[in-house]
């Protein structure tokens, strides 16, 4: 027999660990990896400088009626700026996983005193836009996110299920897969992006489907 097979959409340990530099965060309950360094310093600061040139409010799928749930912005990256393109490309390496389960690339900022508080990158089946969000392209798969700044203070990612912290660094990507090894979603991918507390924060995220995109 052979290794367990990937669908299409999905990226998978075995591949992951395969690749140079990667760590892996010990954990039963949650598939989560670490690259230091994956991305320079000279591509972290122009893709922040994207973000910082064109931004909205972030938005939320379901804030379960509290307006201060997600307080950043985030920008839109058109996969027509060859950097964008680029960094696409190199997470799908990375990854395993084609180009076309891709959502479009998005940036995040977040300045002092905004956050986004515990949720989860899965759509919840049963919420009343479940079907808006997943009828093309199905449920989100594995999440990869870059950390394209050192925070002056605050700004950590917490994963309180598995009582980690994550701390922002210049080129850092972490990765996770939102669902357990037997398909069904993991709550214990449940995170919350703390409140920076000096400086700005930026990242960068690559969310995977389980179809292609359309
Ligand atoms: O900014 C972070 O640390 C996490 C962002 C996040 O969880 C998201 O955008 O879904
Ligand atoms: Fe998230």
């Amino acid at each position: 027999m052979g290794a367990a097979m990937t669908q299409p959409g999905e990226s998978s340990a075995a591949g992951l660990l395969s690749r140079a530099g990667i760590q892996r965060f010990p954990s039963s309950r949650l598939d989560l990896f670490i690259v230091r360094d994956f991305l320079s310093r000279e591509e972290c600061a122009a893709l922040a400088e994207l973000i910082e040139a064109q931004h909205r409010p972030s938005t939320v799928a379901d804030s379960n009626g509290d307006n201060a749930f997600r307080t950043s912005s985030t920008c839109d990256l058109s996969s027509e700026i060859p950097a964008v393109a680029a960094l696409a490309k190199k997470l799908s390496h990375l990854s395993g996983i084609d180009l076309a389960h891709a959502e479009p690339l998005q940036g995040q900022r977040y300045e002092v005193g905004q956050e986004f508080k515990a949720h989860t990158d899965y759509f919840e089946p049963k919420s009343a836009d479940y079907e808006t969000y997943c009828a093309v392209a199905g449920q989100r798969t594995w999440t990869f996110m870059i950390y394209l700044n050192d925070v002056e203070a605050g700004g950590a990612t917490r994963f309180r299920a598995i009582n980690k912290t994550i701390q922002p660094e210049c080129g850092k990507l972490i990765a996770w897969n939102n669902r357990k090894p037997d398909g069904s979603l993991n709550a214990a991918t449940l995170h919350h992006a703390m409140k920076v507390r000096a400086g700005r924060k930026y990242v960068i995220t690559q969310w995977y489907r389980e179809r292609p995109w359309g």
